[in-house]
């Protein structure tokens, strides 16, 4: 069984207005590309790229975080019928520069993955080690623990991505090697396919240090399914690239 390559860029908390410029370019460079192609702006700019873009664009949008309830006094936050109301069809949860950063818990992102689900929105999920965490040996438990607690029930039967992102390959330049991201990915279908049956199979995505020069090497790996750029896709030349190396289709392993 084959799946279209998702290829996704993390903007993080880079762009103004002017940036649009960069999600035309995207747009217009891979019209004629089957590969499933998804932008996660900042919250600013998501409503104007979607406007941008047109309402039948082959980009989908996403936003890079929601809150767990649907409304009410949570002031700087953002629900997830709010980003789909300003464009957006899919959502970043536990990205490593929430987990960490924010200090978000498993617990916390599978509420979010709940609510985002409730609203329409495919949940795209991070999990990753942290360098200490692997020098110890503890990669698979960390991983096992995450997906465990950050995926809840409620994402069976619906559309949803993990992306496996190392903690220490995010804006590092130090990609993975080939047998660590081999080695994650079957830990991380076995973990998904224990818990939501084989036939489930969502994309499980790569992400950290993916640049235009390493991409198809990452991409042609078994069960990659595709990759989550964050640096490489602020200017559209090198997303293209990275578009552009992509398998069209991929297999998807049980
Ligand atoms: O965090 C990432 C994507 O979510 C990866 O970032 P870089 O591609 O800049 O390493």
């Amino acid at each position: 069984m084959t799946s279209h390559t998702l290829i996704a860029g993390n903007w993080k908390m880079n762009g103004l207005l002017s940036s649009l410029d960069e999600a035309r370019a995207i747009a217009e460079g891979s019209s004629d590309s089957v590969v499933k192609i998804a932008v996660f702006p900042p919250f600013t700019l998501l409503h104007a790229m979607s406007e941008a873009l047109g309402p039948d664009s082959h980009i989908l949008l996403g936003g890079q975080d929601c809150h767990h309830e649907d409304n009410g006094a949570y002031t700087g936050d953002v629900s997830a019928a709010q980003l789909l109301d300003a464009g957006a069809r899919m959502v970043l949860l536990g990205h490593s520069e929430r987990r960490h950063g924010h200090k978000e818990a498993c617990e916390l992102v599978a509420l979010k993955a709940r609510a985002a689900v409730k609203a329409g929105l495919e949940p795209l999920i991070c999990v990753g080690e942290t360098l200490e965490q692997r020098k110890e040996g503890l990669t698979h438990a960390v991983l096992s623990k995450q997906l465990r607690d950050s995926l809840p029930d409620d994402l069976i039967g619906k559309a949803f991505h993990v992306s496996y992102e190392p903690v220490w390959a995010i804006g590092t330049g130090m990609i993975a090697t080939d047998d660590q991201i081999i080695d994650a990915f079957a830990l991380i279908r076995r973990v998904i396919s224990e818990r939501f049956g084989d036939e489930f199979k969502p994309h499980l995505l790569y992400g950290g240090s993916v640049k235009p020069d390493n991409a198809a090497e990452v991409l042609r790996l078994e069960g990659v399914g595709g990759a989550l750029v964050g640096g490489a896709s602020l200017k559209a030349a090198d997303f293209l690239k990275i578009i552009h190396s992509a398998p069209l289709v991929h297999e998807l392993k049980s």
